[in-house]
């Protein structure tokens, strides 16, 4: 009996809100698997990151608009370590400031920006050349790749994210920190619902998962999802 044809690569699509370990965990996912990894809030830091280069203002969607023929954007998928950058400047650890995190929301709300970036992650998915892809962010499983045989809503109670987050941020006061992330959480959610899961859609609640058991549970939704595909 001929065996189907594999589809590659297979698209791992994961969202979930700010702090429930999207990035590292899919990071690691795809490392262990030999699977590309895209994260997708990296190009929206970096428009938001190019939209304050250009000195415009972030509260005004037409001024953000103005900026995206101009944005050029390039971000690897190697798990292992990914440069992102705009036109010839290097903004891997830039986006990742607190004042980038502050206005990324604003730039992240224009439909046009949306659009745009939605194309951009469309592309390096098919140009991905690993046999598989893990993708995070805010509307993978429901926009930009609803299709996905693989598709995991990663979440974690405020509390946790909070203090996950607060962990990383040292140099900042963590009321600061969860005010932030509360407050950019709130303003994502009305542009992408990424607190409920979609149809068809897998939760992996990490609140009382350490780092190990969370890839472990992520790994586990994949290997079950191809178990279905061969069955
Ligand atoms: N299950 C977990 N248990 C403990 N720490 C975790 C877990 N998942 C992620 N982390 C840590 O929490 C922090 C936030 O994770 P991150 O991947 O940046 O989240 P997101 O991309 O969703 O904002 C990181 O320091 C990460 O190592
Ligand atoms: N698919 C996505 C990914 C990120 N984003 C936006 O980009 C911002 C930064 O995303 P991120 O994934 O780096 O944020 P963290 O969850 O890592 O803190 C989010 O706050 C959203 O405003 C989005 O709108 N859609």
């Amino acid at each position: 009996m001929n065996e189907p044809t594999p589809v590659y690569p297979l698209v791992v699509a994961v969202d979930g809100p700010a702090g429930s370990g999207k990035s590292s965990v899919s990071k690691e996912v795809a490392r262990r698997l030999g699977y590309g990894f895209l994260d997708t809030g990296a190009a929206y830091r970096a428009l938001a990151w190019h939209a304050e280069a250009c000195g415009v203002d972030t509260d005004d969607a037409a001024s953000v608009i103005s900026c995206v023929s101009s944005f050029e954007y390039r971000i690897g998928t190697d798990p292992a370590g990914y440069a992102v950058q705009v036109g010839d400047v290097d903004v891997t650890t830039a986006i990742r400031d607190p004042d980038i995190t502050a206005v990324v929301s604003r730039v992240a709300r224009v439909p046009e920006v949306r659009t745009h970036l939605i194309e951009l992650f469309r592309s390096i998915i098919a140009d991905e050349r690993r046999p598989g892809i893990v993708v995070e962010g805010r509307d993978i499983t429901t926009v930009v790749a609803p299709d996905a045989p693989v598709r995991i809503l990663l979440t974690a109670s405020e509390a946790v994210r909070i203090a996950r987050r607060s962990a990383e941020l040292v140099d900042t006061a963590p009321e600061h920190t969860g005010e932030q992330l509360r407050r950019r959480d709130e303003a994502d959610a009305k542009v992408v619902d990424f607190m409920t899961a979609a149809e068809g859609v897998t939760t992996v609640d990490s609140t009382e998962l350490d780092f190990e058991q969370t890839v472990d549970a992520v790994i586990g939704v994949i290997r079950a999802a191809q178990h279905e595909v061969v069955r």
